[in-house]
C-alpha cells in the first residue's frame, strides 16, 4: 500500500508548472463546461512521458468536505456525493479503499482511469477535478451527475420514446467518436454507465475498463495499462460482442455493439440478449438471436441491426468513413451534430419515493469515508423493475462460464435454470469451506460440496425481505440472513452486491 501510495505520488508530481494554475482554474465544474469542447484535437494533450496532470493531487482531507447521500458502489470503490465546505462546489468523490485495491490487485485499473480521465476534455465524459489521499483512501473528486444513470431513466419510464432514445444516442455517439478519435476503447458502454447531468444531459462514466489502441494520443504511464488476461473479457455480459467471446482483441468495434445493446435497451426496457443466465445469454450472443418489438420503427431496426454487425468492422462507425456513416444513418435524422449539447433533454423521472432501506442514505457506516470500498449496499440502484437476469449479468467476467459446469446441472429441476452461480468460500468462526452457491429461477437458493457433489445446504426462500435478505460488507463478503439462520460468504469474483441484487430482484419479480 505505501509503495502504491508513493508510485501516486512520485507520478503525480513529475512537474510542477501549469500545476498551480491548473488546480485553481480547473478543479471547478463551473470552469469545466467553460473549457470543454468537442475538440478532438488533442494539441493541449501532453505527450511526453513527464507531464502535469491537470487534474492536480490536492492536500485536502475528507474533513474538508460535507458528504451526501452515496451515489452508488462499483466493485472496489463508492461515490459519494460531497460538497467542499470552503467552496460550496459540489463533485461526486469516487472512494477508494488502498488496501482492498493492492489486495485485489486493481492499482493498474485506478491509475489507469485517472490518467485517462485527466487527459479527457469533453462535455459528454464525466470530469476529473482533482484527486487527494490519505492513509487509507484514494480520492477522485469527479464531475457531479445529479440525474443518476440512464439505466434508471430506462427503468423509471418502462422504454424511452424514439425521440428521447435518439437525443441519448447522438449525445452518445459524439462522446464515443471523441473517444475513439483519442485512440481509446471504453469497453464497458452501457445504461449504467451513461449518466446524466441536472438537466439531463449524457455524461460517460466509468473508464475502469479502457484500452488504449495501439496509436492512442493518450499518455499512459508505465504499469498502468489494463491487461487481458486469457479466459476473461472486461465488461458486462449482456453488451459483449461475439468476437470478445471467441477470445478476438479488443477494437472500437466494441463499444459500437454495446452502444447498439444500449440503444435497443432504451426502446424496448430490456437488453437484446435477455437471457435467465450468462451462460444463456452468451448463447444468443454467439447465435445474433435479436428480436425487435413490432414498435420500433424501421430506421431505429435498421441502425441496431447494424450496429450488431457480427463483423466489427461493418458496424457503422468502425469504416473507413469512420462516424459519418453512423451520424448519417436514417435514425439521426434531425439531429443538429455541430450543437446537439445546445438541445433540450427529455424531462428526467424522478426517483419514485422511499422505498423500503432507502433511509440507509444517511446510514452513518456508509458515510464514514474510513468505510470506503467496504461496498455498502448499493442505494438506490434503480433496478427494482429490471430482470434478474440483467442484474446477474452486470459486472460478470468470462471466467463465470467455466464455473458453469454441466455438473451442476444435475441440481436442477426439468425446466429449472440457473440464475446466478459463483465458487464461494462459506465462512464459519474458524473455518471456511468451498461451496458453489446456486440461485435458480425456481427460485431456490443451495450450495453444493464441489468435490462430493452434494447439497450442504438449502436457504429456505422467502419473498419476504423479513424472512431472507442480503447484507453486503464489502465487494467480496455478503451475508444471508434468515430468521434462523445467518450464514456468512466471500465470493472471490467481487460479486457480493450481484448476489444481493439477484435475490432482491427475484423476490420482487
Ligand atoms: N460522477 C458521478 N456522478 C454521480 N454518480 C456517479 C458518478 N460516478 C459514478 N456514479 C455512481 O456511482 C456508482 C459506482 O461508480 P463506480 O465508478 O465506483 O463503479 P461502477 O462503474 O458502478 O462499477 P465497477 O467499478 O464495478 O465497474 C455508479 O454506478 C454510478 O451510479
Amino acid at each position: 500500500m505505501l509503495a502504491m501510495e508513493k508510485d501516486f505520488d512520485s507520478k503525480l508530481r513529475i512537474q510542477s508548472s501549469n500545476n498551480s494554475s491548473s488546480s485553481t482554474t480547473s478543479s471547478s465544474p463551473s470552469s469545466a463546461s467553460s473549457t470543454s469542447s468537442n475538440n478532438t484535437d488533442t494539441g493541449n494533450v501532453p505527450r511526453s512521458k513527464s507531464f502535469a496532470f491537470r487534474a492536480p493531487q490536492e492536500n485536502f482531507s475528507i474533513q474538508d468536505f460535507e458528504l451526501g447521500k452515496i451515489y452508488g458502489v462499483g466493485s472496489y470503490s463508492k461515490v459519494v456525493r460531497a460538497k467542499k465546505k470552503d467552496t460550496g462546489v459540489v463533485y461526486a468523490l469516487k472512494i477508494m479503499d488502498k488496501k482492498f485495491i493492492t489486495k485485489e490487485n486493481k492499482t493498474a485499473y485506478v491509475k489507469l482511469e485517472r490518467i485517462v480521465l485527466d487527459q479527457l476534455d469533453h462535455p459528454g465524459i464525466v470530469r476529473l477535478f482533482f484527486t487527494f489521499q490519505d492513509s487509507f483512501s484514494l480520492y477522485m473528486a469527479l464531475e457531479s451527475c445529479e440525474g443518476g444513470e440512464l439505466f434508471d431513466q430506462i427503468t423509471r419510464k418502462g422504454r424511452l420514446s424514439e425521440d428521447d432514445a435518439r437525443f441519448y444516442a447522438a449525445e452518445v455517439v459524439d462522446a464515443l467518436e471523441y473517444i475513439h478519435n483519442m485512440g481509446l476503447i471504453h469497453r464497458d458502454i452501457k445504461p449504467e454507465n451513461l449518466l446524466l447531468t441536472g438537466d439531463g444531459h449524457i455524461k460517460v462514466a466509468d473508464f475502469g475498463s479502457v484500452k488504449p489502441m495501439q496509436d492512442s494520443r493518450i499518455t499512459v504511464l508505465p504499469n498502468a495499462a489494463s491487461d487481458d488476461k486469457a479466459c476473461t473479457f472486461v465488461g458486462t455480459a449482456a453488451y459483449v460482442p461475439p468476437e470478445v467471446l471467441n477470445s478476438s482483441p479488443a477494437t472500437l468495434g466494441n463499444d459500437l455493439w454495446a452502444l447498439g445493446c444500449t440503444l435497443y435497451q432504451m426502446l424496448s426496457g430490456t437488453s437484446p440478449f435477455k437471457d435467465a443466465s450468462e451462460w444463456l445469454i452468451f448463447q444468443r450472443i454467439i447465435a445474433r438471436d435479436i428480436r425487435f418489438p413490432d414498435y420500433f420503427s424501421d430506421e431505429a431496426k435498421d441502425i441496431i441491426d447494424r450496429l450488431l454487425d457480427v463483423d466489427p468492422s461493418r458496424r457503422p462507425g468502425a469504416g473507413s468513413d469512420g462516424y459519418a456513416a453512423l451520424k448519417a444513418h436514417p435514425f439521426f435524422e434531425g439531429v443538429n451534430w455541430k450543437n446537439i449539447r445546445g438541445e433540450t433533454p427529455p424531462k428526467l423521472a424522478l426517483e419514485p419515493v422511499a422505498q423500503s432501506g432507502e433511509g440507509d442514505h444517511n446510514d452513518e457506516s456508509s458515510m464514514n469515508p474510513t468505510n470506503a470500498g467496504d461496498g455498502s449496499v448499493r442505494q438506490s440502484d434503480g433496478n427494482l423493475g429490471a430482470s434478474a437476469a440483467e442484474a446477474t449479468a452486470s459486472v460478470t467476467r468470462l471466467a463465470s462460464i467455466e464455473s458453469f459446469d454441466s455438473k451442476w446441472q444435475q441440481f436442477l429441476e426439468p425446466g429449472e435454470s440457473v440464475v446466478m452461480i459463483s465458487m464461494v468460500k462459506k465462512l464459519q468462526k474458524l473455518t471456511s469451506k468451498k461451496v458453489q452457491l446456486i440461485l435458480t429461477n425456481k427460485p431456490k437458493l443451495i450450495y453444493v460440496d464441489p468435490a462430493k457433489l452434494l447439497v450442504k445446504g438449502n436457504i429456505i426462500w422467502s419473498d419476504n425481505s423479513n424472512d431472507l435478505s442480503v447484507q453486503v460488507l464489502s465487494p467480496s463478503n455478503f451475508k444471508i440472513c434468515t430468521p434462523k439462520k445467518v450464514m456468512s460468504f466471500e465470493d472471490a469474483k467481487q460479486r457480493a452486491s450481484q448476489w444481493k441484487k439477484a435475490i432482491e430482484n427475484l423476490q420482487n419479480r
